[in-house]
């Protein structure tokens, strides 16, 4: 199956959940999860302890890379704190991303995504093939390294946008350079291992997403269950607006905001990099009745010559190569497969 055909900007406005959910309470049936889902458990305090990374020790202190590494290892995820940028430029981030979705449609479109579904403004529908639809609408952009990124689908309103996504960026490539030195640490290998596996520049694709406020929560969900197609994640979330949920052990647990701090996940490729020693986690967004929410995903993918595989160093007779090697071409047309089915990528990278 190729990628999604482009199509035009009256098929996509059809299909922005945002006019949807204007028009009334009523919901229609694609969107509705036929048997319902299981509730999330609140447990706080996992999210305040074992889950909670203060990134300014990462480079000196052991404890801190073993908790990285444990986090990594059983969840696949961690919120992480003191990472240098200030909780009000955050805040502010996600305002600035609100005023976006809050402008006129006409305005928004001049970043649709119609003629390329991985770039810029729409929903999810779009390519998701006959499987029950997420309730949001996203901007998709390139963000790392400036040279890849697309401006044509770069909102010129709000005006601060760019700036501040220019900003934000350029501190995401810095934070994953020292997140992958310390995993790598903390697993006792050559601090420079996954770095050279995924290059310096590997790009930084941004997905902000808006839910919208969804008159029948119990049924729809904002996003569901999936695992990411990249190595890691960063999450910048709404402060007052939960809705995301990881998957553990058959069971769904809440993520709390803690404000100022960032979620971070790892994906498909991080599991195949590091040979399954940690989780690409599954996770879904619930929605609510009551408010809309808005998040920023970061998703970082090696560079797009680098083969993919697990490590060597992670590979031996204990330690059997679990993944295929590929390139990222070939995972892009997989994931995109899979998804449009309904089916985890992941499956398919097994050996
Ligand atoms: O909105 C969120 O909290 C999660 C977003 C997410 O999982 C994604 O975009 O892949
Ligand atoms: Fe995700």
């Amino acid at each position: 199956m190729a990628e999604p055909a482009p199509i035009t900007k009256e098929e996509l406005t059809s299909k922005l959940v945002q006019e949807l959910a204007k028009k009334g309470d009523e919901i229609p049936e694609e969107y509705l999860q036929k048997d319902g889902f299981p509730e999330a458990i609140d447990a706080p305090d996992l999210w305040r302890d074992n889950l909670l990374i203060d990134f300014s020790l990462l480079s000196s202190s052991t404890p801190e890379r073993a908790k990285l590494r444990s986090a990594l290892s059983q969840w696949g995820c961690f919120q992480v704190i003191n990472h240098g940028m200030e909780t009000s430029f955050l805040e502010e981030l996600i305002e600035v991303s609100k005023q976006f979705f809050a402008l006129p449609l006409d305005e928004k479109l001049k970043c649709s995504a119609a003629d390329d579904v991985f770039q810029g403004y729409g929903s999810d529908s779009v390519y998701a093939g006959a499987q029950t639809i997420n309730w949001n609408d996203r901007l998709f952009l390139t963000l790392y390294p400036e040279e890849k990124r697309k401006l044509q689908h770069w909102p010129t309103k709000p005006e601060k946008f760019g700036g501040m996504i220019n900003e934000y960026s350029n501190k995401l490539a810095t934070m994953t350079e020292a997140i992958y030195k310390a995993m790598a640490r903390s697993l006792n290998l050559e601090e420079d291992c996954f770095l050279k596996h995924q290059g310096k520049h590997g790009p930084i694709t941004g997905r902000i997403s808006l839910y919208p406020r969804c008159p029948c929560p119990e049924r729809v969900l904002g996003l569901k269950p999936h695992s990411d197609g990249a190595t890691m994640t960063f999450l910048l979330p709404e402060k007052e607006v939960e809705g995301l949920q990881v998957l553990k052990d058959d069971l769904w647990y809440t993520v709390p905001v803690i404000p100022g701090a960032l979620f971070v996940n790892f994906g498909d490729l991080g599991e195949v990099m590091t040979n399954g020693e940690f989780k690409s986690v599954i996770h879904r967004v619930v929605t609510n009745a009551a408010k809309d929410r808005i998040s920023m995903a970061a998703f970082c993918t090696p560079e797009d010559e680098k083969e993919i595989g697990p490590v060597s160093e992670l590979v031996s007779i204990h330690q059997p190569q679990k993944y295929k090697k590929f390139n990222i071409h070939e995972f892009r047309q997989m994931f995109f497969e899979n998804y449009a089915q309904g089916r985890r990528t992941m499956d398919a990278l097994k050996l």
